[in-house]
């Protein structure tokens, strides 16, 4: 038949040798992914900012493209997180198609969900190299569609830190390396730094406590930096700590993970608050592990420990 799907290899961003699924249309092998969903597909935009571009295609089903083969493998290895944990069939929970972009625009040092995709930039080289490369922020973007299709928190204020945060400890949770973001693509001639820290948010100028929150209009409401209020309340409740004289049980990432994705998906609207998250993360607790669970106390605890 015309249309099968094939098996490719590549080498990575870093620099490792990786697989996954392509299609093959004709004698052309292209980046699709017709064994998830809808779909899987990854695109390039060729250094221009048209979307989604042009489909990646290859004459042997060796590809060299490493910011392609990355957006491309990590994009299916966060849509299995997904089914397996939480048995959510891609973004809408309806298989919907997920699209890639890679190489948008010139030494673009950023990557982003535009409400319909995700794109990736290449970097500069020198504060990012090509933004694809670390798996931990393709989950991140991902989430946003995520969000979208479920409590689709406005991206403004409260509600938007809330956003970037469950995109933050979502993307890091599929990782499973760490508790920083963005530190494979960060930097690549500084070692051990990265973009954001959730075990240690005022690292790179995060709030960790409620009452440090950025109350003024930059970043849709300081969308990216009070969004460390609640990664250090989740860094809390799966690792355990003393943090404001609270002390946390930890209850691991896996049950941690369980509750945030459930408050995410099923107990937020667009316009929930950071006190409203707090109840609502202990009410996914309760409903998940039981009143009388010491999940509930731990979440309680690191939800205290973050003034909130
Ligand atoms: C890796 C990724 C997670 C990305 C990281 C990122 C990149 N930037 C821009 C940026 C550019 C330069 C520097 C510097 O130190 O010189 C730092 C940050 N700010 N945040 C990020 O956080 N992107 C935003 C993009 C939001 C775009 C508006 N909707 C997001 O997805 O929330
Ligand atoms: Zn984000």
């Amino acid at each position: 038949d015309l249309l099968q799907h094939a098996t490719g290899t590549g080498t990575g961003v870093l620099g490792d040798t990786k697989t996954f699924q392509t299609t093959l249309s004709g004698s052309t092998y292209q980046l699709k992914d017709t064994t998830r969903g809808n779909g899987i597909t990854t695109y390039t935009a060729s250094n221009r900012t048209s979307l989604p571009g042009t489909i990646l295609t290859d004459s042997d089903n060796v590809w060299s493209d490493r910011a392609a083969v990355d957006a491309h493998a990590y994009a299916g290895q966060v849509y299995d997180f997904f089914k397996t944990k939480f048995g959510r069939n891609s973004l809408d929970g309806n298989g919907m198609a997920i699209r890639s972009t890679v190489h948008y625009s010139t030494n673009y040092n950023n990557a982003f969900w535009n409400g319909s995709q995700i794109v990736f930039g290449d970097g500069d080289g020198r504060t990012f190299t090509s933004l694809s490369g670390d798996l931990d922020v393709i989950g991140h973007e991902l989430s946003h569609g995520v969000i979208e299709y479920t409590s689709n928190l406005r991206y403004l204020n409260e509600s938007g830190a809330l956003n970037e945060s469950y995109a933050d400890v979502l993307g890091n949770t599929i990782q499973g390396k760490n508790w920083l973001i963005g530190d494979d693509i960060y930097t690549p001639g500084v070692a051990g730094d990265a973009l954001r820290s959730m075990s240690n948010p005022t690292l790179y100028g995060q709030p960790d406590h409620y009452a440090n929150r950025y109350t003024g209009t930059a970043d849709n409401g300081g969308v990216h930096t009070n969004s460390g209020i609640t990664n250090k309340a989740f860094y809390l409740i799966a690792q355990g700590g003393t943090h404001n004289g609270v002390t946390v049980a930890g209850i691991g990432r896996d049950a941690a993970v369980n509750i945030f994705y459930n408050t995410v998906a099923y107990y937020l609207t667009s316009t929930s608050t950071f006190a409203s998250a707090k109840n609502a993360t202990i009410q996914a607790a309760k409903d998940l592990y039981g009143t009388s669970s010491s999940y509930v106390t731990s979440v309680t605890n690191a939800f205290r420990a973050v003034g909130l």
